[in-house]
């Protein structure tokens, strides 16, 4: 008998247009939510997003509460769930970017209510996935969680975003290209679970994503589109693997130890796509796809060198050869970098000087 059986969880709605941040409350409706909502935001997208959304709920008779959190960590995850206790929320909605999203994405899996998921910037694949990162002492990556009831995507304020956000959620797309190389590699050398639907969506994301470089440029609401469906889809296929893999090889090991070596110094998709560029140089060799990555990296005005990171060079060198050791994860890092093979790829790639 055929023993196998997998939970796809995914969201139920996910509304993506122009000025669709003012159908929340129907949205809610429609997930037949009732009771008292927790808004979990940061100091931007509050005023951008949280506090017209919290006016709409109020018309309806519906008294919000709102908690703005400031930087991603357990402290910030507990307070929302103090938070949620204190008010008796019935379900939470992240509104902001990845680390408000994440947030409230952490804080409900404990409360066990539901999310409603509110990107205010295309800037990562977090916003419909079931994973969370946060971080929690040195774990950087993510872990398994629960996808939101709904996602309210509206362009007009994506578009309106910074434009390195935008950059940062295209790269972390692109970045799929090696996250599924390292993952097929992980397959067939250490049978490590694998997913073909999951990796060949991934992979198509990246594809599409690239394939539409030139139609990404900062303030149009086409472009937010093109970004938001691709990031809609790389989280989609986190959760039919039920794991980041299809997203997050190599490279983002070495985002992941920029974070912890270099904190808060570029935006994680930005980090991740410069990773993806030597990652891809270590899969493929000189002749592999790794130009094509960084060429369309440079296409959107998303870094492709560490000093448009803003990290110097000796910060590379150590985040590549130590990044294979925090996590269990089989990459083309296999057991760690040699230090003079790191220097070759971060210069034969010019990443670094
Ligand atoms: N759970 C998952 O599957 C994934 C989670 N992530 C996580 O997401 C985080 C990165 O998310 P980011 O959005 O890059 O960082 P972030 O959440 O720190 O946002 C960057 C900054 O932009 C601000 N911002 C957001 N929308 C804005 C707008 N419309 N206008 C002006 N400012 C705005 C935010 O308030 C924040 O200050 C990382 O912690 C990463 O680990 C990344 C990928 C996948
Ligand atoms: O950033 C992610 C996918 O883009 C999540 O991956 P991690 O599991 O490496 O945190
Ligand atoms: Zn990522």
């Amino acid at each position: 008998m055929f023993e196998k059986s997998t939970w796809i969880r995914l969201p139920r709605n996910v509304v993506v247009g122009h000025d669709v941040l003012a159908e929340t409350v129907s949205v809610v409706d429609d997930l037949h939510l009732e009771g008292r909502p927790l808004l979990v935001t940061s100091p931007t997208p509050r005023k951008l997003a949280a506090e017209p959304i919290a006016a709409d709920f109020e018309e309806r008779g519906i008294e919000p509460a709102i908690v703005t959190v400031e930087e991603a960590s357990f402290e910030a995850v507990e307070s929302v769930i103090d938070a949620a206790e204190e008010v008796d929320a019935s379900y939470l909605i992240g509104v902001g970017g990845g680390k408000a999203i994440d947030i409230a994405k952490m804080a409900t899996d404990h409360l066990d209510t539901g999310f409603l998921s509110v990107p205010t910037a295309a800037s990562h694949d977090g916003i419909v996935s079931n994973r969370g990162s946060v971080p929690d002492g040195n774990t950087r990556h993510s872990v398994a969680a629960e996808p939101p009831l709904a996602v309210v995507a509206d362009t007009g304020i994506l578009a309106n975003a910074p434009w390195e956000l935008t950059t940062a959620g295209c790269a972390d797309i692109i970045s799929n290209y090696t996250a599924v190389m390292d993952w097929r590699l992980a397959h067939r050398l250490k049978n490590v679970e694998y997913s073909e639907y999951a990796a060949a969506l991934a992979e198509m994301t990246a594809e599409i994503l690239v394939g539409n470089a030139d139609m990404i440029r900062p303030g149009l609401e086409e472009s937010a589109w093109i970004v938001t469906k691709a990031l809609m889809s790389s989280g989609v296929a986190m959760s039919i693997a039920s794991s980041s893999r299809p997203a997050s090889g190599a490279e983002h090991l070495f985002s992941h130890q920029l974070d912890r070596l270099a904190p808060g110094a570029a935006l994680h998709g930005h980090q991740v796509g410069v990773g993806s560029i030597m990652t891809a140089y270590l899969h493929e060799g000189e002749s592999g796809i790794w130009t094509e990555i960084r060429d369309a990296l440079a296409s959107i005005d998303a870094p492709t060198t560490a000093a448009d990171l803003g990290i110097d060079d000796e910060t590379v060198i150590e985040a590549l050869t130590t990044c294979h050791a925090i996590r269990d994860r089989y990459t083309i890092l296999g057991d760690g970098m040699d230090e003079r093979a790191a220097r070759e790829v971060a210069v034969k790639t010019g990443v670094i000087g």
